[in-house]
């Protein structure tokens, strides 16, 4: 287990709780990374990266101002940049993005909040690589991953983010210079959000209206230089800055955009779907119309790994800590029990480390199912995009909105302690509550996955075929049944019911609602929260279904103890989310109120089954102090050594009396003010 340089003595409740664990912690880790070669290669980064303590502050960040926050945060972007540079040039491709996730995960440790250059990584890189040509990627690529420019992506206009159609920022082409002309006609076509954008990027990638020969043919992708690389200064026609303090992402420089009528080659116009010939020629992409919002698509997938990862460390400092505290006194003349022992804390930490698995888990699949569909893309086939873009959708809104709510979950769980900063809770649920939002809001993208799965009823309701996550759509509509037995195939079956069931209800309400007179839209629209609920369902069914087949794919070979434990967090998730949903339950399946009872009971059971191996699975996770930023969850376990000793770094205690004493205080306090 690599850990800090600073090493304590390991609190003897974890000494106690790593005794007790029954598996082998490594052969968990290797599962979680993907096999014990992906371990190997992540440790390597990590220790390239971290060994030195080049990640460390003079000042601790949290007591910097906004300024030298944003500063500190761009000398050591580049810092990490300098240091991992060789593992950033194997980034050929997409195939490569395995380095991708190790080192977003390695860079936590430098960032307690946002690095300046994450949408350079995130989002500039990955749009060259799925929207320029060939000859503009040879062009573009070295200097991206050179980091000799750096970029951001601009779409978010501050009167539009969700509709992207609405977008106003216009992109006018003049054949007579061969040149795109942008333009931000009003304040609210002003681009607003881009990270980096504010002070860091001197290029960005800027979604605008293309109009040619007086025709607008909607959203493309455009790359513009916007501050001159030598001097750093906005170049003539650019407004750009910063958008002020936020929730969280504060060294992360949100910015806005404006073009005064700002000219750029047609060259820059990203050309590998849509093109515009010399003479202004609009030659449109023959497959599919959504090509251009393809770097959400993957955003969105990554985004499953992200926030799974995020998770993971919460949980890691709310159970580490939940072993080292004590409190209360159930039994008289009986030592208070570690908090980690009261049932309703294993219900609110347990959850978090399965979902954390579920989500690892659906994640690679859904990276497998991308890599796939893009490869099919290659050769011409868009026949799965549909598909992909409906999975991408509610997997992105569901695994955010849920790793939302537990992460507050773990910061609850660690009472008082959990609410300051250097707990690393507040920063890691600031950074995972803006997930729910970008790169399409919760509800837009349930919708659009809404969208597909009606769809995908009316095609078995008529016995035409179905894509694979929605099979169950014909068994359902064939009137086929399950009888509820308990089991955890039965809970996953099910959750497909409710999926069905759901909508159908939906597909229902929609023609009755048509059938009274109203247009499809507006019966759409009065049929949405259905529709959000239906599409959550499917999704849960989805990762539970996958989270289920997978562990079981994964740990064939692996030792018994491993097996077990495994299997009684797939258990633990489809019985927590079944008796989260018994009122869909009782709806759409056989479930009695008595199969309820058991299922509370076996949930229960489980809870206790997991206790023992609490701690080993967190440290399953292989989470260096570095990247937990985390007085409450360090491996030694030394939670209140590490609270004072963050609690001296406080600026107001490196003076005995602070001048407001002098000031206001001892006036005030003597009348005198
Ligand atoms: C490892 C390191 C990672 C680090 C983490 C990275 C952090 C990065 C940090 C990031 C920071 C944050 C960065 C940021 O935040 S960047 C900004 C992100 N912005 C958004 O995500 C905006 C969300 N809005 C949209 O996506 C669209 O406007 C929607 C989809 C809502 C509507 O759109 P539109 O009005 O145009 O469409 P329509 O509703 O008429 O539907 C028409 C048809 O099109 C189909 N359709 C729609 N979309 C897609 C699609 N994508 N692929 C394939 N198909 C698609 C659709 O199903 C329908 O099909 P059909 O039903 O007709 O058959
Ligand atoms: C931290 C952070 C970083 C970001 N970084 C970037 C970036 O780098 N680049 C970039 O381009 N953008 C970025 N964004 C912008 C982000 O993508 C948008 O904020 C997001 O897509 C939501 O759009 P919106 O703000 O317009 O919300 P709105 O669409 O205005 O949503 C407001 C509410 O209206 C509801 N709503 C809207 N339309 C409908 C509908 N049709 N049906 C039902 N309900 C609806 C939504 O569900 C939501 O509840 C960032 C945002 C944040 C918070």
């Amino acid at each position: 287990m690599s850990q800090n340089k600073t090493i304590m003595e390991v609190n003897q409740e974890l000494v106690k709780e790593r005794a007790k664990c029954n598996f082998n912690v490594l052969e968990v880790t290797h599962i979680l990374d993907g096999g014990e070669k992906n371990t190997l290669h992540r440790k390597k980064i990590e220790s390239i990266a971290l060994d030195e303590g080049a990640y460390k502050d003079p000042i601790p960040e949290e007591y910097l101002s906004p300024k030298e926050k944003y500063e500190n945060a761009v000398r050591k972007s580049c810092l990490f940049c300098k240091i991992v540079k060789n593992a950033l040039t194997e980034f050929t491709g997409l195939e490569h993005f395995s380095n991708f996730f190790v080192l977003r995960r390695t860079a936590d440790a430098f960032f307690k909040e946002i690095s300046p250059f994450l949408l350079h990584l995130g989002m500039f890189l990955p749009t060259i690589l799925g929207q320029c040509t060939t000859e503009q990627q040879a062009y573009w690529l070295p200097r991206v991953l050179d980091i000799q420019i750096i970029g951001t992506y601009a779409q978010t206009e501050l009167g539009h983010g969700t509709f992207i159609r609405g977008l106003e920022t216009t992109a006018t082409y003049d054949p007579e210079t061969e040149e795109f002309v942008l333009h931000s006609p009003t304040l609210t076509s002003y681009k607003w959000w881009a990270g980096g954008l504010g002070k860091t990027v001197n290029y960005c990638i800027v979604v605008a209206q293309l109009y040619t020969k007086g025709v607008c043919h909607g959203t493309h992708l455009f790359i513009v230089q916007i501050r001159d690389e030598e001097t750093h200064m906005p170049l003539p026609g650019i407004k750009v800055g910063e958008i002020g303090a936020k929730m969280g992402f504060n060294t992360a420089d949100n910015g806005y955009l404006a073009f005064d009528h700002y000219r750029i080659p047609r060259q820059n116009m990203m050309m590998k779907n849509a093109q515009v010939l010399k003479d202004g020629t609009y030659v449109k992409p023959d497959s599919h119309g959504k090509l251009t919002y393809g770097t959400m698509v993957l955003v969105r997938v990554i985004l499953v790994n992200e926030v799974a990862f995020n998770l993971a460390k919460a949980c890691t400092i709310a159970t580490r800590y939940s072993a080292v505290r004590r409190q209360s006194q159930p039994k008289p003349n009986e030592p208070e029990p570690q908090i980690l022992d009261y049932t309703t804390q294993q219900h609110k930490l347990f959850i978090c480390i399965a979902t954390a698995h579920a989500l690892q888990l659906a994640s690679a699949w859904l990276w497998k199912t991308f890599n796939a569909v893009m490869s099919d893309m290659k050769k011409g086939n868009t026949d799965s995009l549909p598909e992909l873009h409906a999975l991408s959708s509610c997997l992105k809104a569901l695994s955010t909105s849920d790793v939302t709510s537990l992460i507050e979950q773990c910061r609850y769980s660690c009472g008082g302690h959990g609410y300051m900063l250097c707990s690393g809770l507040p920063n890691i649920y600031s950074f995972v509550t803006a997930t729910r939002t970008y790169e399409g809001d919760y509800t837009i993208l349930l919708l659009q996955t809404a969208r597909f799965l009606v769809k995908a009823y009316e095609q078995a309701e008529a016995g035409t075929p179905v894509t694979p996550t929605v099979l169950y759509l014909i068994e359902f509509v064939s009137g086929k049944r399950t009888p509820w037995d308990g089991s955890p195939e039965g809970i996953i079956k099910s959750f497909q019911e409710i999926a069905a069931g759901n909508i159908s209800s939906c597909v229902k309400s929609i023609r009755n609602r048509m059938s009274s007179g109203l247009s499809f839209e507006d019966a759409w629209e009065l049929t949405t929260i259905q529709l959000v609920g239906a599409a959550e369902a499917h999704c849960r069914a989805v990762i539970s279904d996958t989270y289920k087949k997978e562990i079981a794919r994964i740990t064939a070979s692996s030792s018994t103890n491993v097996k077990i434990v495994m299997e009684q967090l797939v258990n633990l998730y489809l019985h927590y989310w079944a008796l989260n949903r018994t009122g869909d339950l009782l709806r759409y399946s056989s479930i009695s109120g008595e199969d309820v009872a058991n299922l509370q009971m076996k949930y229960e059971e489980l809870l206790t089954l997991i206790r023992p191996n609490a701690v080993g699975l967190v440290d399953a996770f292989d989470l260096r102090d570095e990247i937990l930023h985390s007085a409450l969850g360090s491996y030694d376990g030394q939670v209140y050594k590490r609270l004072f000793a963050e609690a001296l770094k406080s600026p107001l205690n490196q003076e005995p009396v602070n001048e407001t004493f002098h000031k206001y205080l001892k006036p005030t306090m003597q009348g005198k003010l």
